[in-house]
């Protein structure tokens, strides 16, 4: 590897092209699931419990770049804006927060929390970790729980208002759904009915990863 590439590398956490096969740098061989849903049908709330019982590492999106607004970021300004917009931020950011995450964490399982959230999240995941996931398991809710859900969560969170909440469906419904019904065209997604308690869900999900356990997958 060049020295210009060393530089790159070790400037933005990435791994150039010869490191690219399927692995993230440092040989790392990953599994990864990725975790999708609307706003609110649970998948932060389901993710710590599949930490629990598969251990696997939970990586949500959404927590990443809150972390990157209250360190001060130099994107921070910029990803407050969008996300009160219920906007997508720049594929570019999120992944590489992803990047980053995933090669700090000690770990070779995963769980991408509201990742991969349109066309661009894929394309840009794809190049720059070449990782496929395992497959999708996919939160299926209404909107109308979601709602009631997201107006009641209490976490202070600047996007949980019906404002911002219905722009946040709108992306999911235009952006996100899309590439559910691409990913299950190719046979990846396991969909569940959010609409239930917690502990019914979760044993669908149970089910969901102790096959994907048995097949080695
Ligand atoms: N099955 C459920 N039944 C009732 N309430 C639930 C259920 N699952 C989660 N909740 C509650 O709904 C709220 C949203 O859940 P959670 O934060 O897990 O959703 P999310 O999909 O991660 O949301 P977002 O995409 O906005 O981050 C939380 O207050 C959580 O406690
Ligand atoms: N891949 C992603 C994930 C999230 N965002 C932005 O964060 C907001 C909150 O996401 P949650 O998963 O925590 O609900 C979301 O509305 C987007 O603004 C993103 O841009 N890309």
């Amino acid at each position: 590897m060049g020295n210009c590439c060393a530089l790159l590398k070790s400037i933005m956490g990435f791994a150039t092209e010869e490191e690219h096969d399927g692995r993230l740098p440092k040989q790392k061989k990953v599994k990864v699931v990725f975790v999708l849903g609307g706003p609110g049908s649970g998948k932060g709330t389901l993710c710590a419990k599949i930490v629990e019982q598969f251990g696997y590492s939970h990586l949500s999106s959404g927590d990443l770049l809150r972390k990157e607004i209250k360190a001060g970021s130099e994107h921070g300004t910029m990803i407050q804006n969008m996300m009160n917009e219920g906007k997508l931020v720049p594929s570019d950011i999120t992944v590489r927060l992803i990047q980053k995450a995933m090669q700090e964490t000690d770990n070779d399982k995963f769980l991408l929390d509201g990742f991969p959230r349109d066309e661009e999240n894929v394309r840009t995941f794809e190049k720059l970790t070449k990782i496929e996931p395992d497959f999708i398991l996919f939160l299926d809710c209404p909107e109308e729980e979601m709602t009631k859900r997201l107006l009641s969560r209490n976490q202070g969170r600047e996007d949980d208002n019906i404002e911002t909440i219905k722009k946040r469906f709108r992306v999911f419904q235009e952006s996100t759904l899309p590439l559910v019904n691409y990913y299950a065209s190719k046979g990846k997604v396991r969909k569940v009915d959010a609409a239930r308690p917690v502990e019914d869900v979760f044993e669908s999900v149970k089910t969901i990863f102790s096959s994907a356990n048995e097949q080695g997958a």
